[in-house]
């Protein structure tokens, strides 16, 4: 029996549960979902530090998480499921998002964490919605996440050793299973008990009566959206199944939790309920958590970009923990000053909080951190010195053009390279992200069959060096402007073999091409308007030897993408409006200029998460 009549909505849909946690299956079976399982392999590693909340990076999490399943059942069966359900439970304290404990020590330091305070458990649930069309899935998600506090008693050293021996904490975000043993180290629970098992049932059901049941003109009951339709409502579900109205209302917003922006748009206010004495009372509409998350956002760059030029992340590298006085000595700040800005960088887990004061997390100390292997620290430098500045003309640029906006700051080239100063600072930011991307461009596509190859504007050679070192036969040359081969050997890798790079000074829109077999634009041609696209490609067609290739690395779009990266790609354009005179294309249009230019056996593959990568093979002419 189905005592929930938005579950039975959607007992005839081929509905999959993208998660191999015990928990999930049971809380849903229970409530009477017919699913079937299919754990997903979506590695859960995505970057917390780019998210700007704990609860933004849970529900990116289970979207992924179901994404993966759909688009892996797809590709098999080239059918989808109807519907693709992904959840991901985390715990956060102070902060810090901690997940599932990786061994016992990892469990007791969770544990300890947790001891004798308040935490909350959020859970993000994705509900994916599949359709096939001509042979290409199409997916719309609707995500939303839900929040519990949880409070745990002072618990003993010993008691902790013995719960992490009864190896329950392992599979657990947090280390703890609220509904088994570690039922007794909690005190009290605020909110949704099922959503700390690992699935807010309430919470999906709601959401399941927003897509499945939409109020009708004036049914004032079912124009209560936060709420589950009572069980003798179902035959005016059934009603509508049958009348035609079962398409999901995708966009649907609401609940006790949340709604990441970005996902539905929110529906307009509701009509006006009449109340026990009949008296008109507004309906509140949903609280907008998204945009008001958008609206800080700015905030949230500006704390990282000053705490990289103050060299926080330095410093605590080097002697954290340290407490804020200290940290305000060794940057030579403000005490008061540093307090705020450590408590923001905390509160955006960039930093950790302890008793002993403040601690760079894993993120900063792989990126944000100035001569890291991976360090992003010159390109959070340059985008606080001179995107920040370009991005204060947006309404410039948007109402009378670039040009305008631009105005006084000159070309592009001529704002990156008016001093040794200006050149180096954008070389640094270029680094960071090419050397970030360089690996995932390499391996796209097997290049061995080439010998030489041509980076042009390959900057400081970060990805000449990743091509060398992954195609030992291969030798390569950067071809970029004077003023940047200049200072590009300051950026050399330490204890990697330099001699099968070189780097040789010009333009190529008018210097001659150095020879090579391969010819790589690396996050080039968005900078260009298409009359130089097309000059600079038919300049490397006419070098280019048949057999020999182009390879091409832009943030272009494929057919059909997740919506994080159209999110993050979304504001491409913006900057390119800012910044010069190009425009973004997508990997179809890329692979279509190739062609133009006498290129076949054009592919596209994903590098990473940022990039897409289009080779093409030169033909005989
Ligand atoms: C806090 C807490 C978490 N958990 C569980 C719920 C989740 O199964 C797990 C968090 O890990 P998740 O990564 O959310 O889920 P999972 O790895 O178990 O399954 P999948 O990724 O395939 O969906 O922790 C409890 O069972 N009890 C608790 O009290």
């Amino acid at each position: 029996m189905v005592l929930c009549p938005v579950i039975g909505k959607l007992l005839h849909k081929h509905v999959v549960l993208a998660s191999a946690s015990p928990r999930r299956q049971e809380i849903l079976s229970n409530a009477g979902l017919r699913f079937e399982v299919v754990p997903s392999r979506f590695k859960e590693k995505l970057c917390k530090a780019s998210f700007p909340t704990p609860s933004a990076y849970a529900v990116e999490t289970a979207k992924q998480k179901a994404l993966e399943v759909a688009r892996r059942m797809h590709q098999k069966d080239l059918r989808a499921p109807d519907v693709v359900i992904g959840a991901d439970t985390i715990v956060t304290i102070g902060g810090l998002i901690l997940e599932k404990p990786v061994d016992k020590q990892d469990a007791y330091r969770m544990l300890s964490r947790l001891n004798g305070k308040e935490h909350s458990v959020f859970t993000g649930v994705a509900i994916v919605h599949c359709s096939d069309r001509d042979g290409r899935l199409h997916t719309e998600v609707l995500d939303f996440y839900e929040e519990t506090t949880v409070k745990f008693s002072e618990l003993s050293e010993e008691l902790l050793r013995e719960y992490i021996d009864s190896g329950e904490p392992m599979d657990k975000a947090g280390g703890y299973g609220i509904q088994a043993l570690g039922g007794m180290l909690v005190e009290h629970v605020r909110g949704d008990f099922l959503n700390v098992v690992g699935f807010p049932l309430n919470h999906f059901c709601k959401k399941l009566a927003q897509l499945y049941c939409p109020p009708r003109p004036g049914d004032v009951r079912g124009a209560e959206r936060d709420s589950i339709p009572a069980v003798d409502t179902f035959e005016d579900l059934s009603d509508l199944e049958g009348g035609g109205g079962s398409d999901p209302a995708w966009g649907g917003r609401g609940g006790r939790g949340g709604e990441e922006a970005g996902g539905a748009p929110p529906q307009a206010p509701g009509p006006r309920d009449a109340d026990l004495n009949g008296a008109a009372e507004e309906k509140r509409p949903p609280f907008p958590t998204g945009l008001l998350e958008l609206m800080e956002g700015f905030k949230a760059s500006k704390a990282l970009f000053t705490a990289c030029k103050l060299n926080v992340f330095d410093v605590l590298r080097d002697q954290g923990p340290l407490k804020a006085v200290d940290i305000a000595r060794k940057i030579n700040a403000s005490v008061c000053g540093t307090g705020r800005l450590l408590e923001a960088c905390a509160a955006l887990g960039l930093l950790h909080k302890t008793d002993a004061g403040y601690s760079n997390t894993e993120a900063a100390d792989l990126h944000l951190v100035s001569d890291s292997a991976h360090s992003l620290h010159g390109l959070a430098v340059y985008n606080d010195s001179h995107v920040w500045d370009l991005f204060t003309h947006l309404d410039l640029a948007a109402r009378d053009g670039a040009e305008q906006a631009r105005g006084a700051s000159g070309t592009k080239a001529e704002r990156l390279f008016q001093s040794a100063e200006t050149t180096l600072l954008f070389m640094r930011a270029m680094h960071g992200l090419s050397k970030l991307t360089a690996r995932d461009v390499a391996t796209a596509f097997d290049l061995s069959r080439f010998t030489s190859a041509c980076d042009l504007g390959g900057c400081t050679g970060a990805l000449a060096h990743e091509l060398a070192r992954e195609y030992p036969r291969l030798q390569v040359t950067v071809f970029d402007l004077p003023d940047v081969t200049e200072h590009a050997r300051g950026f050399q890798p330490d204890g990697q073999r330099t001699e099968h790079v070189r780097f040789v000074p010009g333009d190529f829109f008018t210097d001659a091409l150095p020879r090579a077999q391969l010819y790589v634009l690396s996050r080039v041609l968005h900078d260009w308007p298409d009359d130089r696209v097309h000059h600079l490609l038919s300049r490397i067609s006419s070098c280019c030897e048949p057999g020999g290739g182009v390879l091409v690395a832009e943030a272009a779009a494929m057919e059909e993408e997740e919506a994080a990266a159209a999110r993050r790609r979304g504001l491409q354009p913006l900057g390119l409006l800012l910044l010069g005179a190009g425009r973004p294309r997508s990997a179809r249009e890329l692979g279509q200029l190739l062609q133009r230019h006498g290129f076949r056996d054009v592919r596209v593959a994903p590098a990473g998460d940022l990039l897409r990568v289009v080779l093409g093979t030169r033909a005989a002419p």
